[in-house]
């Protein structure tokens, strides 16, 4: 892996963000890990870990913790933004001028609340003369971090950013593929939230094999009718930043959606689950806007609106299970039919 001149960035020293920096130094790369807390970044400063977020990974020397966002978007022209979907507006907003003609690659799976937006649409309002990709896949952040071999995609129309972002990040550990699908890829991530939260308290409350294999293939229909709703094309669901994604979010334990699932299915309630859990679980917010999106839009979304019911509205899981199962009986991957296929 050659190196890149410039060095390049890195937003959020969270756990994904902090996992892509190392693996960027570990190719060669200078990195900037920008956060917003002086004193993490005094800590992994000096000691070489984020205890916080990644505890017992050692941080590559190449990393360098900045808290300077200003300077940090001008030495860089490569940024990758691992920011919560909560703070990635506001973050980002008041250095639009330092983002002009960038890479920006967002890796956030969430969509915007007021807006229905997902965060490569924000970055391209925020910073209209960027370079605007996006980055997703089956890509738990301990995994990379402990190098598991794993596979991501990186999506955008612009070719030579594909390339830039494989280019330094391909390595080892990590195969990167493009795909011209940025919306696709983008709706994928996000949606796949939400039913690993499901998955998760499915799994604590004992469901069988053949009830996690429903949920999940069930759920690969449901956000895939969404998604061709909205236009995308329902063929990259098939890939690793839908169904990947999808399987990896509602099997792993080490997925933060899936632990709050857990927790919920073990009694909790959500203020609790998301409390203990202390890191972001997307997934929260992604089913209140999607469960509002799919009413406006009229599609047929029976796993979002039962989680709703549970979450939000004081339905029992015995109610809306009861409800789910005895639904007048429907076709398999119907969504097909539905994209013209
Ligand atoms: N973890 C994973 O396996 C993966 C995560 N992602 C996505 O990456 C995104 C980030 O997740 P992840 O790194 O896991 O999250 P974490 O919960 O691990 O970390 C969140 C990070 O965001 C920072 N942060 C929160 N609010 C702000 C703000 N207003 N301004 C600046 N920084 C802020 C936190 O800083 P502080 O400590 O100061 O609060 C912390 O560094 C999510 O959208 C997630 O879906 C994508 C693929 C895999
Ligand atoms: O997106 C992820 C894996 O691809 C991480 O999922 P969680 O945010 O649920 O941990």
């Amino acid at each position: 892996m050659t190196a890149n001149s410039d060095p390049i960035a890195v937003l959020g020293g969270g756990s994904f963000g902090t996992a892509i920096a190392n693996l960027l130094a570990e190719n060669g790369q200078s990195v900037r890990l920008w956060m917003r807390d002086p004193d993490q970044a005094e800590v992994i400063r000096n000691q070489r870990m984020n205890p916080k977020y990644l505890q017992g990974i050692q941080i590559h020397a190449a990393v360098e913790p900045v808290t300077q966002l200003q300077e940090t978007l001008a030495s860089c022209s490569l940024i990758f933004v691992a920011l919560p979907s909560s703070a990635l507006r506001q973050a980002l907003q008041p250095y639009s001028a330092q983002l002009t003609h960038k890479m920006l690659i967002s890796t956030t799976k969430g969509i915007e609340a007021k807006s229905f937006k997902l965060m490569s649409q924000i970055l391209e309002e925020i910073a209209p003369q960027a370079r605007i990709g996006v980055m997703s896949g089956p890509n738990l952040a301990r995994e990379i971090a402990e190098h598991a071999l794993t596979a991501t995609v990186v999506a955008s129309t612009d070719e030579a950013l594909c390339q830039a972002v494989q280019q330094v990040l391909h390595g080892q550990t990590l195969r990167v593929y493009a795909s011209p699908d940025r919306f696709g890829v983008e709706l994928g991530g996000a949606l796949k939230n939400v039913y690993a939260i499901m998955a998760g308290m499915a799994a604590s409350l004992g469901t069988g094999e053949n009830t996690k294999s429903m949920l999940i293939t069930r759920a690969l229909a449901e956000m895939t009718r969404f998604a061709v709703k909205l236009g995308a094309n329902p063929m990259t669901f098939l890939g690793l930043a839908g169904v990947g994604d999808l399987i990896v979010t509602c099997t792993s334990p080490k997925s933060r959606n899936f632990q709050v699932g857990w927790a919920l299915g073990e009694g909790l309630s959500l203020e609790e689950a998301v409390e203990r859990l202390g890191e972001v679980a997307e997934g929260v917010n992604t089913l209140k806007v999607l469960k509002q999106k799919a009413e406006e839009l009229n599609v047929y979304m029976p796993l979002v609106s039962g989680l709703h019911a549970v979450l939000f509205e004081g339905r029992t899981l015995a109610q809306v299970i009861a409800a789910l199962m005895c639904a007048e009986p429907k076709t398999d991957v119907d969504f097909i039919s539905l994209a013209g296929f």
